[in-house]
């Protein structure tokens, strides 16, 4: 994308950040979600993803690319929060209309990247947890991701039974995958990224390498159907071992998990593997942290 159209890109008529509004409103929620997802992109050094340095394993996105589909997904973000204030509870109504506008929020970001799919997971897990959010502004974020699961758990009438590298690796290895991890309340989030994030604050590291480490526990159980798609099970066990490895060594603000990290984002990028599931989980676990109420 070159200067102009990520200019064009940037100024989309419906992203207003400057506005102030109400917490709790579809407004703010779509801000905390797009938020999740440039604070996302730009945490760095992560292994294999784009970042700040560079485009990681991605030949086709840079950090520029990753910032415009946020913001063109703000749209999609506020309708699934009204959507679900509309609807009021959790049901196949709720899901069908979550599903039509999670298509939109696609084809918003397909237009934006010409093509590239930038954040067709982190639309479908933070669109979850944007719609369980607006039902109920008290729950804490565990309440939260269950929440989000049970939505997830309705099917969409109208989906397109879409062959999807996630769809094919997932039979070919029997994995799980965007899927089952929300229709099991984001298990990855709950168990592994927020715990971490906490932990990390608690020990006195600085936010970015909580978020670093948050990162590192989710990719150390998640099979990432992104790394089956690229490396096969082999490239899944070097991911997971290698960020278990990172935290170990005393995570990402320790010398020895700084020299575990730099292995791991070479063998990665050998692989030409890029855990992007992992990196949408770490959004969901950032809107989280943020959005829940305890
Ligand atoms: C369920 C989804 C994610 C499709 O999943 P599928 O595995 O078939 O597709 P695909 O290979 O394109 O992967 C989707 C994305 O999930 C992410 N991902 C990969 N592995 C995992 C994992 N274990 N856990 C979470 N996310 C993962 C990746 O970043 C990838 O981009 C979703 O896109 C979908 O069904 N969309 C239809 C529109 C819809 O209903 N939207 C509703 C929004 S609430
Ligand atoms: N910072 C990031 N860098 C790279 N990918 C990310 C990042 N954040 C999130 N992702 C996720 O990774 C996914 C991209 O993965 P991938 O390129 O493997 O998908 P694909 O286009 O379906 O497959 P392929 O490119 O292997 O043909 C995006 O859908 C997005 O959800």
């Amino acid at each position: 994308m070159n200067a102009h159209d990520l200019h064009t890109a940037l100024n989309r008529p419906a992203w207003q950040p400057t506005r102030p509004v109400a917490p709790g409103a579809a407004e703010h929620l779509a801000d905390l979600a797009v938020e999740a997802l440039i604070d996302e992109a730009d945490l760095s050094p992560k292994p294999g993803l784009v970042d700040r340095r560079s485009s990681g394993a991605h030949a086709d996105m840079t950090l520029g690319l990753m910032h415009a589909s946020a913001l063109a997904l703000w749209p999609c973000f506020r309708d699934m929060a009204d959507a679900a204030r509309h609807h009021a509870e959790i049901g196949q109504p709720l899901r069908a209309a979550l599903g039509r506008i999670g298509r939109e929020g696609e084809a918003a970001m397909l237009a934006t990247t010409a093509g590239v799919n930038t954040h067709r997971g982190a639309i479908w897990a933070l669109g979850l947890l944007v719609a369980a959010r607006a039902l109920d502004s008290n729950a804490d974020a565990a309440t939260l991701a269950q929440r989000a699961g049970r939505i997830a758990l309705f099917d969409d009438p109208a989906a397109t039974n879409q062959d999807s590298h996630g769809a094919q690796v997932r039979r070919r290895h029997a994995a799980s995958g965007a899927r089952e991890q929300a229709q099991q309340g984001f298990p990855a989030v709950t168990g592994h990224g927020l715990p971490q994030l906490r932990r990390s604050r608690a020990a006195g590291a600085s936010e970015a390498h909580a978020r670093l480490d948050a990162l590192l526990a989710i990719m150390a159980t998640l099979s990432d159907t992104c790394v089956l798609w690229r490396a096969g099970p082999q490239g899944l066990q070097v991911l997971q071992q290698g960020a278990r490895a990172v935290l170990d060594d005393g995570g990402s603000a320790s010398l020895g998990g700084r020299r575990q990290l730099r292995q791991l984002d070479a063998l990665l990028l050998r692989l030409n593997a890029s855990p992007g599931g992992a990196a949408d989980l770490l959004a969901a676990c950032l809107f989280l942290d943020t959005a829940g109420s305890l």
